[in-house]
C-alpha cells in the first residue's frame, strides 16, 4: 500500500505542479498583458500631451504674429515712417476741436527730429534726476511738471523734497532743451496728422521713464500692461515717445508693441527716437518687460483741449540751476 500512497503521493505533486505552472504562466500572461496595456496607456498620454503642446505653440505662434515697425538699426530720417489706422469712435465722447481732434489716425516714427547727442544730453537729465530717489520695483518715472519722483512705494515731489538741491541736479539749458525738443515733437505730429500745431496742448502726465529687469513692488511698476493712453490719461489726444537708451545695446525686451487685432507690431526703441501715434484704442499697446539692462524714455503727450494744457516743466522761481 504505502508504495501505492507514494505514487498517487507522487502523481497527486505531479498534478500540483504542473497547475502551479500553468497557474504561473497565465499570472505571467496576464501582468504581461496589463504591462503592455499601461504601456499603450503611457504611450497615449505622451502623444496627446505632444499634441496639445503642439495646438498650444501653433495657437500662441498665430496670435503673437510679430512685425516689426521699425528695428533699432534702421535710421528713419528725414521724413517720419507713417502707419495710419481708421480711427476709433472714442474722440467723439469728447469735445471736438477743429485742427487738432483726431480725423486721421495712425502711428509714426522718426529719427530726424531728435540727435542721439540731445537724447544722450536728455538721458543724463534723467539719470540724475532718478538717482535723488527711484522705485524699488523696476520702474520709475520723473515728471518735471508736477515734480513727481518714484521714491520706494510711492512719489515725492522733488521742488518740495529736495529744494534748494536741485540747482545742482537740473540747469536752466536742460529745460530749455525739454521745451526745444517738446516744441520740434508738436510740429512733426502736426505736420503727419495735418493739424495746427498752435491748437495742440503739452499735457500732463509727460515724464521721464526709469525701467529695468528689477520685480515690480507695487501696481505702478507694472508698466507692461496693455493700454489705451486716452483711457488710462483721459486728456491726451496725440501721445509721443522720445527714446533715451538703445533696444539690444543698453536694454534687451522693452520693446513697443501696438496690439493690432491681426497681431503685434513693434518699435525698437533707439536713442533720438521719436515715435507718435494718436491717443485713442486704434492704439491699444503695451511695453515688453526689460529682461536686462536699463531703458529710459520720455512720455509727451498732447491734448485738444486747452482746459488740459500745462505749461512747460521749469525751475521754479528761487531755484536756479
Ligand atoms: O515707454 C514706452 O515705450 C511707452 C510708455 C507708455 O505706453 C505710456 O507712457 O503710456
Ligand atoms: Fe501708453
Amino acid at each position: 500500500m504505502a508504495p501505492v500512497r507514494q505514487r498517487n503521493a507522487k502523481g497527486a505533486n505531479a498534478a500540483e505542479i504542473e497547475k502551479k505552472i500553468k497557474r504561473g504562466n497565465a499570472l505571467r500572461q496576464g501582468s504581461s498583458w496589463r504591462g503592455s496595456r499601461l504601456l499603450v496607456a503611457l504611450l497615449l498620454v505622451a502623444l496627446s500631451a505632444c499634441g496639445t503642446a503642439t495646438w498650444l505653440y501653433v495657437t500662441s505662434l498665430d496670435s503673437d504674429i510679430t512685425e516689426t515697425l521699425v528695428s533699432q538699426g534702421e535710421l528713419v530720417s528725414p521724413q517720419p515712417r507713417v502707419y495710419s489706422v481708421q480711427c476709433s469712435e472714442d474722440y467723439d465722447n469728447y469735445k471736438r476741436y477743429p485742427g487738432c481732434t483726431p480725423q486721421k489716425c495712425g502711428r509714426a516714427v522718426t529719427d530726424g527730429v531728435v540727435t542721439r547727442e540731445e537724447a544722450q544730453t536728455l538721458r543724463r537729465l534723467a539719470e540724475r534726476g532718478l538717482a535723488l530717489a527711484g522705485s524699488e520695483g523696476g520702474a520709475s518715472i520723473l515728471d518735471l511738471h508736477s515734480g513727481a519722483l518714484s521714491m520706494g512705494k510711492q512719489f515725492v515731489n522733488i521742488y518740495r523734497y529736495f529744494g534748494e538741491q536741485l540747482k545742482d541736479v537740473f540747469t536752466q539749458e536742460d529745460f530749455q532743451l525739454y521745451r526745444d525738443v517738446r516744441g520740434r515733437i508738436q510740429e512733426v505730429i502736426a505736420q503727419t496728422f495735418g493739424l495746427d500745431p498752435a491748437l495742440m496742448y503739452l499735457t500732463k502726465p509727460t515724464f521721464f521713464s526709469r525701467i529695468n529687469s528689477t520685480a515690480a513692488k507695487t501696481q505702478h511698476d507694472e508698466y507692461w500692461h496693455p493700454h489705451i493712453d486716452k483711457v488710462t490719461y483721459g486728456s491726451f489726444d496725440y501721445t509721443s515717445l522720445l527714446y533715451l537708451s538703445d533696444y539690444g545695446s543698453d536694454f534687451t525686451g522693452g520693446r513697443f508693441v501696438f496690439m493690432d487685432q491681426n497681431g503685434n507690431r513693434t518699435v525698437e526703441p533707439r536713442a533720438g527716437r521719436v515715435s507718435f501715434f494718436s491717443s485713442g484704442s486704434e492704439n491699444l499697446h503695451r511695453v515688453e518687460k526689460v529682461t536686462w539692462g536699463t531703458r529710459y524714455a520720455i512720455t509727451v503727450s498732447f491734448t485738444c483741449d486747452p482746459e488740459h494744457a500745462i505749461s512747460d516743466p521749469a525751475l521754479p522761481r528761487g531755484i536756479h540751476g
